[in-house]
C-alpha cells in the first residue's frame, strides 16, 4: 500500500478511534453530573416532603388546643394560632405539588399520596372544626381521637410517597446516604414525638385520667421515640465535634429529652391517677412543641448536608464534565495538528522526494530540487538530493565528453588527416555498411582503384610538401566531381579508391573518365612548384554476385590499374576491357 494511502487509512482509524473514546467519556462523564443535578433535586423534594409532613404535624398542635379549649368556637387568639398553621401547611403543599410537578411526578405514587394526604388534612380539619364549635361538655373523646387519627392518617398518607423519594434521592446521589437516612430518622422522630403529644389531647381536653389504651399508646410511642433516639444517636455519632450535626445532635438531647421527655413522663404519672391536670391541652402544646424544634433543627441540619454534599458533587461533576469535555476536544485538536504535522513535514515531503529521486535516477536530470521549507530532516534529504543530482549531471557531462572524445578518435582514425577524406580503414567501415544492403536489392556496385602517375617525380622535384599538396588537391577534386552517395578514400600513399553504389560497369567506367578528366585539367598552386598539373590512372571493376567482400572486387580494380599503368598510364582501364 502506497504511504499517503496508509497515512489516510490510519489517520481515519486514529480519528474515529478518538472520537468514539471521547464520545463514551463526555456521554459518561455527561450522565454522572446529570445523576447529580437529579440527586440534588430529588433531595429538594424530599425536603419539601419532609416539611409539608412536618407542618401537617405541626398543625396538630393547635387542632388539639382549639380542640381543648373551654371556649366554644375557640378563642380568638387560638384561632388565628391554627389558621397560621394551616396556611403554613398549605403553603408546603403547594411547594411540595410544584416541585413534583416540575419533576414529572405529576401522576406518579408520590403525587398520589400527596393528593390522598390533601383529602385526609381537609377532612380532618372539618372534623376538628366542627369538634372545636361543640361546647366542651359535648365534646367526645371518640370524636376527638377520631379527627386527631384523621390528622396522624395525613402523615400516613404521605410515607409511602416519602419512601419513594428517599429511595429516589440516595439511588441518584449515594454518598448523601447516611445524611438522608438521619434527617428521616429525625423526621420520624418528630412525627412520633408529635403523636406522643397528642395521646394527652383527649385526656387534658376532658380533664380525666388517661385511658389504659393511651397508656399503652404513650408507652409504645415513647418506646418508639426512645429507639429513635438511639439510632439517631447512632447515625449522628461519626460526626466531628462542633460541626453542625453535632451540636444540633446536642441541643436535641437536651432540649426534647432532657426537658421535654421528663414533662411528658410526670404528665403520664398524673394522668394514671386523678386526671386533675394543672395545665389545658394548648398549654400543653405551647410547652412541648417548641422542645420538638430541636428535632426539626438536626434534620434541617442533616438535610443541608446532603444538599451540600449534593451540591458539591454536582459542581464536581460539572467541572469533570467541562474539563472532559474540553480535554476531548483538546486531544481530537492535538490529533488533528499531529497528523496535519507529519502530513506536511513527513509523508508530502517524502512522497516529493522520492518522486525527485526516483526522476533523476531514471536520469532526469531537469528536475530542480525544491528549496526545504524548514531546517529538518527532509532538508537534509533534499540537500543530499541535490548534491546527488549534482554529481549526476557532473557523471553524465564527463559520460557526455569521453562519448564526444570516443566519436572524434573514431573518427579521427578513419579519417586521412592529410586530405580529410576516410582512409582505408573508414572506407571498409563505411563500404561494409552499404554492401549487405544493395546486394540484398540487387543494385549493382563498382569500385575505382586509382593511383597519382609518377608521383615520385613531383616528391623528388618538389619536395614531400608540394606532394601532399598534390595529394590534398587532388582528393579535393575527386570529392567535387564524385556523386552523391559514392565513397571516395584515400587507400594508401598516392593511392585512392572510389565506392559507386548503384552503378553498374560501364557508368563506373564514365565516371572514372570524368574523374581521370577532371584530375588532369587540375592546375594545382603548389608552392615552388606554381601552376602544377598531374594524371592518375584508373582500374574499375563490378561487384560480382559470388563476391562475399569487396576484397576480389578490389583486387579486379588493382588488376586493371595495374594494366592502366602498363599501358601508357592517365588512363581508365575497367574489368574484362569495358
Ligand atoms: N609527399 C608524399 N609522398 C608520398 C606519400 N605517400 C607516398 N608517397 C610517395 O609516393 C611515391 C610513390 O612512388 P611509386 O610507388 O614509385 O610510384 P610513382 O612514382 O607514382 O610511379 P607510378 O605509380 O608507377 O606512376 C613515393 O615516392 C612515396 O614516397 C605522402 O603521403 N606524401
Amino acid at each position: 500500500m502506497r504511504l499517503h494511502r496508509l497515512f489516510w487509512l490510519v489517520c481515519l482509524l486514529l480519528a474515529v478511534t478518538v472520537l468514539v473514546l471521547s464520545a463514551h467519556i463526555v456521554a459518561l462523564e455527561w450522565e454522572r453530573a446529570d445523576r447529580a443535578t437529579r440527586g440534588l433535586e430529588a433531595i429538594e423534594r424530599l425536603r419539601h416532603m419532609l416539611v409539608a409532613a412536618e407542618m401537617a404535624s405541626r398543625e396538630r398542635g393547635p387542632s388539639n388546643g382549639l380542640m381543648g379549649d373551654i371556649t366554644p368556637g375557640g378563642d380568638a387568639v387560638r384561632l388565628a394560632r391554627l389558621d397560621e398553621a394551616r396556611a403554613r401547611t398549605d403553603a408546603a403543599f403547594s411547594t411540595l405539588q410544584q416541585a413534583l410537578d416540575a419533576s414529572g411526578h405529576r401522576r406518579d405514587d408520590v403525587s398520589a399520596a400527596v393528593r390522598e394526604a390533601a383529602r385526609d388534612l381537609s377532612a380532618g380539619r372539618g372534623e376538628i372544626s366542627r369538634i372545636a364549635l361543640q361546647p366542651r361538655s359535648e365534646r367526645r373523646a371518640d370524636d376527638i381521637k377520631a379527627a386527631i387519627g384523621r390528622m396522624f392518617q395525613v402523615i400516613e398518607d404521605l410515607s409511602p410517597g416519602l419512601m419513594h423519594l428517599m429511595n429516589e434521592a440516595q439511588a441518584a446521589y449515594p454518598r448523601a446516604s447516611d445524611a438522608l437516612s438521619g434527617a428521616r430518622l429525625a423526621a420520624e422522630l418528630r412525627e412520633q414525638a408529635g403523636r406522643l403529644g397528642s395521646q394527652f389531647t383527649v385526656a387534658l381536653t376532658a380533664r380525666q385520667p388517661l385511658r389504659d389504651s393511651e397508656r399503652t399508646e404513650i408507652e409504645r410511642l415513647r418506646g418508639r421515640v426512645e429507639q429513635l433516639r438511639q439510632l439517631l444517636v447512632q447515625r449522628t455519632a461519626a460526626a466531628p465535634e462542633r460541626t453542625a450535626v453535632h451540636g444540633a445532635t446536642q441541643r436535641m438531647l437536651v432540649r426534647y429529652f432532657g426537658s421535654a421527655m421528663p414533662f411528658v413522663e410526670a404528665l403520664t404519672v398524673r394522668g394514671r391517677s386523678d386526671g386533675e391536670y394543672d395545665i389545658d391541652a394548648a398549654g400543653f402544646a405551647a410547652r412541648y412543641v417548641p422542645d420538638m424544634d430541636a428535632i426539626i433543627e438536626l434534620r434541617d441540619v442533616l438535610l443541608e448536608q446532603a444538599l451540600t454534599e449534593a451540591r458539591v458533587g454536582a459542581a464536581e461533576a460539572r467541572t469533570a464534565l467541562v474539563w472532559i469535555s474540553g480535554g476531548g476536544l483538546a486531544a481530537l485538536g492535538l490529533l488533528g495538528l499531529t497528523l496535519w504535522v507529519v502530513h506536511h513535514r513527513v509523508v508530502r515531503p517524502l512522497e516529493e522526494t522520492t518522486e525527485l529521486i526516483v526522476a533523476i535516477a531514471c536520469g532526469d536530470l531537469e528536475r530542480t530540487v525544491p528549496v526545504p521549507r524548514h531546517r529538518d530532516e527532509v532538508a537534509d534529504v533534499l540537500k543530499a538530493i541535490g548534491v546527488l543530482r549534482e554529481n549526476s549531471v557532473a557523471r553524465r557531462a564527463l559520460e557526455d565528453e569521453r562519448q564526444r572524445l570516443v566519436e572524434q578518435l573514431r573518427d579521427q582514425s578513419n579519417t586521412d588527416f592529410l586530405t580529410g577524406l576516410p582512409n582505408r580503414r573508414g572506407f571498409f567501415t563505411l563500404a561494409e555498411r552499404h554492401l549487405p544492403n544493395l546486394q540484398r536489392h540487387g543494385y549493382p556496385v563498382a569500385i575505382a582503384l586509382f593511383d597519382i602517375d609518377h608521383f615520385k617525380q613531383v616528391n623528388d622535384s618538389w619536395g614531400h610538401a608540394v606532394g601532399d599538396v598534390v595529394l590534398g588537391e587532388v582528393a579535393r577534386c575527386c570529392q567535387q566531381h564524385s556523386r552523391r552517395g559514392d565513397v571516395i578514400a584515400r587507400y594508401g600513399g598516392e593511392e585512392f579508391i572510389l565506392l559507386m553504389p548503384h552503378c553498374d560497369l560501364a557508368s563506373a567506367t564514365a565516371q572514372a573518365e570524368r574523374l581521370r578528366v577532371a584530375i588532369e585539367s587540375t592546375v594545382m598552386q603548389a608552392g615552388d612548384a606554381g601552376g602544377l598539373k598531374v594524371t592518375a590512372s584508373f582500374g574499375v571493376a563490378e561487384c560480382l554476385l559470388e563476391d562475399d567482400t569487396l576484397d576480389p572486387v578490389i583486387a579486379r580494380a588493382d588488376a586493371c590499374l595495374y594494366r592502366a599503368k602498363r599501358e601508357g598510364r592517365n588512363r581508365v582501364v575497367a574489368q574484362d576491357g569495358a
